[in-house]
């Protein structure tokens, strides 16, 4: 399987806090990978590094087999991020801010009609496309850049906290579209807070802590080790947790009883 995503030694310092320590990662063309850490743990950095917005202090990163720092305009012609706040041209439509991404990854006209009314259709964006997206929700906001990115068919594509904001059906529905997309072979690497989403979804997860990424495995190879009956929650929890606060979960799952 061809290698999409390479971390090599990958390090972000502020001042003489490591936010980011020695990362190496591969991930696979066609993947689903999740990347859960608890806050603060370094997911942002990590992801901002990959999609060229951080240098690293120390390391590099490979996309589809290019290093972002010394090529970046072809890489990034190939990837596409979507942060968790979503970044938007107030002033413009829909559909204006639609045509500019797509004229700067110089789609042709004919598949940008196409994918347009496919993604916007799929998230009830299509009837909302003639007005100002400032004036949008935040849902919808989330949801204008998900079309955005998708609008060039990325082979990468980043997502920073994607349902977070979303409402049921839209996260539904971005769920299979990613599982969809993944089988198609475009590779997709997500952080998320939400380990129902990890774990029903992602080939793999990666769980970074204190900028160290402690464990890269897929949810058999998990259970296979910690236990058939241990959730992500379970593990999450017991290689991220500190003992007080497993301890506060376990009470409050009793107490739901
Ligand atoms: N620009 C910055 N200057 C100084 N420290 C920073 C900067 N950006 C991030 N950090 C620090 O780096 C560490 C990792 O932050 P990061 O945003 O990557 O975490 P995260 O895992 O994405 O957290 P969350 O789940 O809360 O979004 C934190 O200690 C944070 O305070």
């Amino acid at each position: 399987m061809p290698t999409a995503i390479r971390l090599v030694k990958l390090e972000k310092r502020f001042r003489t806090k490591y936010a980011v320590k020695e990362v190496n990662l591969t991930v696979n063309k066609g993947e689903l990978f999740c990347f859960l850490g608890p806050n603060g743990s370094g997911k942002t950095t990590t992801i901002k590094m990959m999609t060229g917005l951080l240098e690293p202090t120390a390391g590099f990163v490979e996309l589809v087999g290019m290093d972002i720092a010394k090529k970046p305009i072809e890489v990034k012609k190939k990837m596409a991020y979507v942060p968790d706040q979503p970044l938007i041209y107030p002033k413009l439509t829909g559909r204006e801010y639609l045509e500019f991404i797509a004229s700067v990854f110089e789609v042709e006209d004919e598949l940008f009609e196409q994918r347009m009314n496919h993604y916007t259709e799929l998230f009830s964006l299509k009837g909302r496309l003639d007005e100002y997206a400032g004036d949008y929700s935040h849902g919808m906001k989330q949801k204008l850049s998900l079309c955005a990115a998708l609008i060039h068919k990325p082979e990468i594509l980043f997502l920073d906290e994607p349902t977070v904001g979303l409402d049921p059906k839209s996260a539904k529905i971005l769920k299979s579209l990613l599982r969809q997309l993944c089988d198609d072979g475009m590779t997709v690497f997500m952080s998320t807070h939400i380990l129902e989403i990890a774990e029903q979804m992602c080939d793999r997860v990666g769980i970074i802590k204190d900028g160290q990424l402690i464990t890269v495995a897929s949810m058999d190879e998990l259970k296979k080790e910690r236990g058939n009956d241990s959730t992500l929650e379970d593990i999450f929890l017991d290689l991220t947790g500190d003992a007080e606060s497993q301890l506060l979960v376990s009470s409050m799952k009793e107490e739901e009883v």
